[in-house]
């Protein structure tokens, strides 16, 4: 590529350069690097202890990797408190649920904005009307988020009362609430049945024609491979392979990570 070309090309939305993190002896990142360009669906796989949720971890500043660098729309991150993490653009879902059972789900998603609201306790205990319009315009992209995942119909039911596959969906709404440039989903197909996962696949691209770019760390092989641009493949917290679909799944090192050849990559 000529120094031309390559200043033409847009820098990626997410580049991360040599991310360690360790746990006692182990080395969950040992100098994870990969790039990810504004639009992708972007799937991050490998074996059991790979790495992938201490991967997410730093990302979201849950974790403070002790060296490397998170650079997110031509900004540092590390070093930042997930909440400022989270005000720069990027929202996550969790491997088990955190919702509220006993809220509405319209109020579950809601609490996905908060991110963008003005809080003022004596202004809300008063309930001047800046406060009430700020509310109605939280109501209003809460609702949004749910007409994108299909559940809009659901708004006034308790959380509590879905099927389990339908409050994961409510997880993803309120994380997309908060009006991310970059959505984490931590195993979102987890526990869902073939439809569920075959909807979820959909809502994955609906949420990317949204305009939102997709991390996606999965399990489920057909998922990952129906839906992803581009995978990064990380073994023992480092990187394996990274490439289309197609080269992931004829990688011989891939395979082989995989309790020696057995993966199911069928769509
Ligand atoms: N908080 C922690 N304390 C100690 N060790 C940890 C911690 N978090 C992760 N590890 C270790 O770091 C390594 C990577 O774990 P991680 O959960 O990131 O893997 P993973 O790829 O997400 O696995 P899985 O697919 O099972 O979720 C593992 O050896 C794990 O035991």
């Amino acid at each position: 590529m000529t120094a031309l070309s390559s200043a033409l090309l847009p820098s990626p939305l997410l580049a991360v350069t040599g991310l360690e993190q360790s746990f006692g002896g182990v080395m969950a990142l040992a100098g994870v690097s990969f790039q990810v360009a504004e639009g992708l669906i972007y799937a991050v796989i490998g074996p059991n202890g790979a790495g992938k949720t201490t991967l997410f971890n730093a990302l979201c500043g849950f974790y403070q990797p002790s060296a490397g660098s998170i650079r997110f729309a031509d900004q540092e991150l590390l070093g930042l408190p997930p909440h400022r993490i989270a005000a720069r653009g990027i929202a996550r879902t969790f491997q088990n649920l955190q919702l509220f059972f006993n809220m509405t789900v319209v109020e579950n998603v809601m609490v996905g904005c908060h991110l963008r609201a003005r809080t003022h306790l004596l202004a809300a205990a008063l309930r001047l009307p800046w406060v009430q319009r700020q509310e109605q315009q939280l109501r209003e992209w809460a609702i949004a988020a749910l007409e994108l995942c299909e559940l809009a119909d659901r708004a006034g039911q308790p959380a509590g009362s879905l099927p389990y596959g339908l409050m994961k969906r409510v997880e993803i709404a309120r994380a997309l609430a908060a009006k991310p440039r970059l959505l984490l989903l931590d195993e979102p197909a987890a526990g869902l049945n073939d439809t569920e996962t075959m909807a979820l696949r959909d809502l994955i691209g609906r949420i990317r024609a949204n305009g939102v770019t997709v991390l996606l760390v999965e399990h489920h092989m057909p998922l990952v491979m129906g839906v992803s641009d581009r995978l990064l493949v990380l073994d023992y917290g480092s990187v394996l392979a990274e490439g289309a679909p197609a080269d992931i799944q004829a990688d011989p090192r891939v395979v082989a990570a995989y309790l020696g050849g057995a993966v199911n990559y069928a769509v």
